[in-house]
């Protein structure tokens, strides 16, 4: 087994990984990501003891017990970019000997529930309520830079897409399934559909201030894309990372967001704190019996 250089896999002074500062004795197998740093003191009041806090930059983590599992929320700051990070150094603490620098014989598959933020492509998927994203479709490009195979069903959901919305070359669109072991656990008070992934929060979800977009269309032929019972729901900025990302390194992943925009009904949530309460509450509680 090759050791892995200074340069790639870069442990700090206290022997905790690069951007997160985590060690491995500190990760919980089982993950909870936020994007926002305000949101994991919201998650962690909820576990019944915390072990480890750990900061740096964006990167806030508390590690604890909820039950008789370990867990750890992070958050992960906004955007693909970041879950590339994220989700590098989360599998380097589950999956690399920081001893030896080698990759561990037998590999560990970490539970991972993003709990978000996202807007909603359907009038019938109000404001307050929760999508857990059954595909993670990206509008980004970090999958470009992996080798990365599709499944029959990956590949003609995301020609069909390709089809319906006719986009161009300038884009490349990708598509990955949820943790099929995780979505089975959450159905009773979710909406569930196709959780697309924008590399922005402005002109990438249609949204004009001052200037003009390339692709003035693009919400509404997200909006009424349909194949084979597949639609989408909601967009955001992590889940096609997060899916894509976790696939490939073998982790069983699913993103659940409360929807706080409607893009269609063009309403905003009037409380949106107490809808992520909910869905934290929600998430931890199913992960507890899982
Ligand atoms: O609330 P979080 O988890 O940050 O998620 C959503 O909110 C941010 C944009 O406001 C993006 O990160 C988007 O994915
Ligand atoms: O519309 C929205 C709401 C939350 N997060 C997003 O990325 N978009």
């Amino acid at each position: 087994m090759s050791r892995i250089a200074e340069s790639e896999l870069i442990i700090n002074d206290r022997g905790g990984i690069y951007h997160l500062d985590i060690r491995p004795e500190e990760l919980g197998d089982n993950v909870i990501v936020v994007g926002d740093p305000g949101r994991v003191p919201l998650v962690s009041k909820y576990f019944d003891a915390i072990e480890y806090k750990n900061q740096h930059r964006e990167f806030v983590s508390h590690t604890g017990r909820v039950g008789n599992k370990k867990v750890t929320v992070l958050s992960t700051g906004i955007g693909p970019d970041n879950i590339d990070i994220v989700f590098n150094e989360l599998d380097a603490l589950a999956n690399i000997n920081f001893d030896t620098r080698e990759i561990n014989t037998e590999l560990k598959s970490l539970n991972i529930i993003r709990i978000g933020t996202s807007g909603s492509l359907q009038e019938s998927i109000p404001v307050d309520s929760f999508v857990a994203g059954t595909y993670g479709l990206g509008l980004d490009n970090l999958i470009q830079f992996y080798q990365k195979t599709s499944t029959e069903e990956e590949t003609a959901i995301l020609n069909a897409f390709k089809q319906h919305t006719g986009i161009d070359n300038n884009l490349t669109p990708y598509i990955t399934k949820s943790g099929e072991k995780l979505l089975a656990h959450f159905q009773e008070g979710y909406h569930h559909g196709i959780t697309v992934t924008c590399p922005g929060f402005f002109g990438p979800q249609g949204r004009i201030l001052r200037l003009q977009l390339t692709y003035p269309k693009l919400v509404d032929m997200m909006t009424t894309f349909q194949y084979e019972g597949n639609f989408i729901s909601n967009f955001e900025m992590e889940t096609s990372a997060i899916y894509g990302l976790g696939n490939l390194l073998g982790h069983n992943c699913l993103s659940l967001n409360a929807i706080i925009a409607n893009r269609i009904a063009k309403t905003f949530s009037k409380d949106a704190a107490s809808a992520m309460n909910k869905l934290i509450t929600h998430t931890l509680e199913l992960l507890s019996n899982l």
